[in-house]
């Protein structure tokens, strides 16, 4: 991949695409060059960590880079894509990693017909297991799309989606690392609670999870079905199913989907009104 590509943003997400493309080796590190704000401590920290280029916005040479991946918050946007504006040629690539943020509105603050990608990973990326997402936006061609679709799967899976597709996407995918987390947490908890070691906990808690969502990947049974096995009459796991239920465990996990992919769209709509006027 004989590409030289820029973040704009250092943050949690940048540092996981990076070190997860990096580790795959279908990138080499200086054709990654990181920017941001005004931190440059976290520039030098990533530089030296995974052996990239490290500048500061007036230091990039904006005309020897093929693709921009902006991975600065959402609320940064505006003058982010002012900024590059004036910078850019038809050939280059703008990738964007942020939640809420459409294609349709970057391509209206850049110039004519540029080419927007807008993606999805997770922080799972950091060790090439992300589930990312592409949506392209309208004037993406094919080859650029098909680019994008290796460079994300060499931080993991990569599935090509339309955008209205983009929110829910988000809410399992882009959010769902946290649920994971989260549910670790009790778990944790709950074997302290018991008296177990809390490292042995975590890696009990932990490898349970890796192990079923294994089993999900690799064999060809339905969770329910992979559920049931699990589940014998009147045994341990029907009485925790049934508490897990009695607590509508089941119904919290779609709430919290459908939480993130509302926000989703929310940020979506805020983007699109206009400015408040000033007297
Ligand atoms: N953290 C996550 O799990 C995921 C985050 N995202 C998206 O990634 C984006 C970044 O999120 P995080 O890395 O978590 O945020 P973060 O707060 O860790 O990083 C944001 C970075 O942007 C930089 N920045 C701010 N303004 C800038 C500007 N004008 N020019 C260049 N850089 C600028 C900051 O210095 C910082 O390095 C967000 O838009 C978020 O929606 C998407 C998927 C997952
Ligand atoms: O919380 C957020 O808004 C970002 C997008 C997906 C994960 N983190």
């Amino acid at each position: 991949m004989a590409q030289t590509i820029a973040f704009l943003g250092a943050g949690s997400m940048a540092e996981a695409m990076i070190s997860g493309m990096v580790q795959s080796k279908q990138v080499t590190p200086n054709q990654i060059i990181v920017s941001n704000r005004s931190n440059t401590n976290r520039l030098n920290e990533l530089k030296y960590k995974y052996g990239i280029q490290a500048k500061k916005r007036e230091q990039l040479d904006f005309e020897k880079i093929d693709l921009f991946i902006l991975a600065m918050k959402p609320k940064d946007i505006d003058s982010v894509l002012e900024s590059l504006k004036p910078h850019l040629n038809p050939q280059q690539t703008i990738i964007s990693v942020l939640a809420g943020i459409s294609t349709s509105y970057m391509e209206d603050h850049l110039p004519e017909k540029q080419q927007v990608i807008r993606v999805m990973p997770n922080t799972s990326s950091m060790i090439g297991e992300s589930a990312t997402a592409i949506a392209p936006g309208a004037y993406a061609p094919k080859d650029r799309i098909t680019f994008t679709k290796t460079l994300m799967e060499s931080f993991g899976e990569a599935y090509v989606i339309d955008e209205d597709q983009m929110d829910i996407f988000t809410g399992i995918a882009g959010s769902g690392p946290a649920y994971f987390y989260n549910l670790m947490e009790h778990i944790e908890q709950a074997g302290l609670e018991a008296g177990l070691d809390s490292e042995i906990a975590r890696s009990i808690g932990a490898q349970t999870i890796l192990g079923a969502a294994k089993m999900i990947q690799e064999r060809d049974e339905s969770p329910t079905e992979l559920r049931e096995n699990v589940t014998s009459p009147n045994g341990t796991t029907a009485a925790g199913l049934k508490a897990l239920d009695k607590h509508r465990g089941g119904e919290a996990i779609t709430a919290a989907i459908k939480g993130a992919a509302t926000r989703s769209k929310e940020m979506a709509k805020q983007m699109e009104k206009p400015p408040l006027a000033t007297h």
